[in-house]
C-alpha cells in the first residue's frame, strides 16, 4: 500500500445475479483529504462503499485500509471498526433510544468495560463535536429535525474516533441551508481532526466546497479521481452533462462567490 494511501482498491469486482456493477475497479484514497464520490443513479457508489467497509464480499479484487486487508478478509470486524465511522443515507438511528444512547451505541458494542459516566461524557463530547448542544441527547430522535438527526448519526459515527469517515449522501433530504451548514460541518471536522473523508453525494455544491478530489463512477469503474478542475475537463458524456448543466453551473457560481466573499 502506497504510503500516502489509506484505502485502497484493487481489480474489484461486484456483480448480483448476471448484473455486473463493477468490473476491474481501482480507487485510492489519500490520508487527509476529502473525496467526493459521484456518478449516475445504479452506477454502485453505495456497493463500493459498502464494499470498502467490509458489509459487501466482492466477487473478485482486494480492499485494504490503513495497511489492513478487509478483502480476501484478514482484518476483524472489530478492528475495522476501530479506524472508521459511517454515516448511513438514512442517518439509521435507533428510534426506541435517547440520542446519547444512540451516540454511544457503538462504544458499548466495542469497548464493555466503559462506564457510563464515561460513555455519557464522550457522547456530549460528540454531540458538541458535531454542532449539537449537550441536552440533545436526552431527547428521542423523532423529536429532532432531519439535519439534527444527520448531525447526530455523525456524532454516532465519530463515537471510536475513526480515521476516516464514510458519509453516503450526508446532505440528501436537507434543506439547502441546513445542507451548506453541514458541509460546513464537514469541512471543519476535517481540518480540525486530520480525518480522512469518503463522501458518496449528489450535492454539487458539497463538491465544490468540501471536496479535495472527485472519482467518478461510469461504465462499472473509476474513471478518474482528480481535483474538480481536472474532472470537468474530461471528455465522457456523463461528466459532461453533470458538470456542465445548469445546476452544475449554478453550483460552480455558487462556489466562486463563497471562495471570493
Ligand atoms: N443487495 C443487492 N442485491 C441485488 N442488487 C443490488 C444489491 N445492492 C445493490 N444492488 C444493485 O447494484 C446497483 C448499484 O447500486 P447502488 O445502490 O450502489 O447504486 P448508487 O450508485 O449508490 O445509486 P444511487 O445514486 O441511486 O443511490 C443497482 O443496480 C442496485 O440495484
Amino acid at each position: 500500500m502506497a504510503p500516502e494511501n489509506v484505502i485502497e482498491v484493487r481489480g474489484v469486482t461486484n456483480q448480483f445475479g448476471s448484473h455486473v456493477v463493477h468490473q476491474d475497479l481501482d480507487l485510492e484514497v489519500r490520508k487527509g483529504e476529502i473525496l467526493g464520490v459521484v456518478g449516475g443513479s445504479g452506477t454502485g457508489k453505495s456497493v463500493l462503499l459498502r464494499t470498502i467497509v467490509g458489509l459487501q464480499v466482492p466477487k473478485a479484487g482486494r480492499v485494504e485500509i490503513l495497511g489492513k486487508t478487509i478483502y480476501p478478509r484478514e482484518a476483524s470486524a472489530k478492528e475495522l471498526n476501530e479506524d472508521i465511522g459511517i454515516l448511513f443515507q438514512d442517518g439509521a438511528l435507533f428510534s426506541s433510544m435517547t440520542v446519547a444512547e444512540n451516540v454511544m451505541a457503538p462504544l458499548r458494542e466495542y469497548h464493555h468495560d466503559i462506564s457510563d459516566k464515561l460513555a455519557q461524557e464522550i457522547a456530549g463530547m460528540k454531540l458538541s463535536l458535531a454542532g449539537l448542544d449537550a441536552d440533545v441527547g436526552q431527547k428521542m430522535p423523532s423529536d429532532l429535525s432531519g439535519g439534527m438527526r444527520k448531525r447526530v448519526a455523525l456524532a454516532r459515527a465519530m463515537a471510536m474516533d475513526p480515521a476516516i469517515l464514510f458519509l453516503d449522501e450526508p446532505t440528501a433530504g436537507l434543506d439547502p441551508i441546513s445542507a451548506s451548514k453541514f458541509d460546513e460541518l464537514i469541512l471543519g471536522l476535517k481540518e480540525s481532526l486530520g480525518l480522512t473523508i469518503f463522501m458518496v453525494t449528489h450535492d454539487l455544491d458539497s463538491l465544490y466546497r468540501d471536496c479535495d478530489r472527485v472519482a467518478v463512477l461510469a461504465d462499472k469503474k473509476v474513471i478518474i479521481n482528480a481535483p474538480l478542475d481536472e474532472v470537468q475537463q474530461l471528455n465522457h458524456p456523463w461528466i459532461q452533462e453533470y458538470f456542465g448543466g445548469p445546476r452544475g453551473r449554478a453550483a460552480q457560481g455558487a462556489k466562486l462567490a463563497f471562495g471570493s466573499a
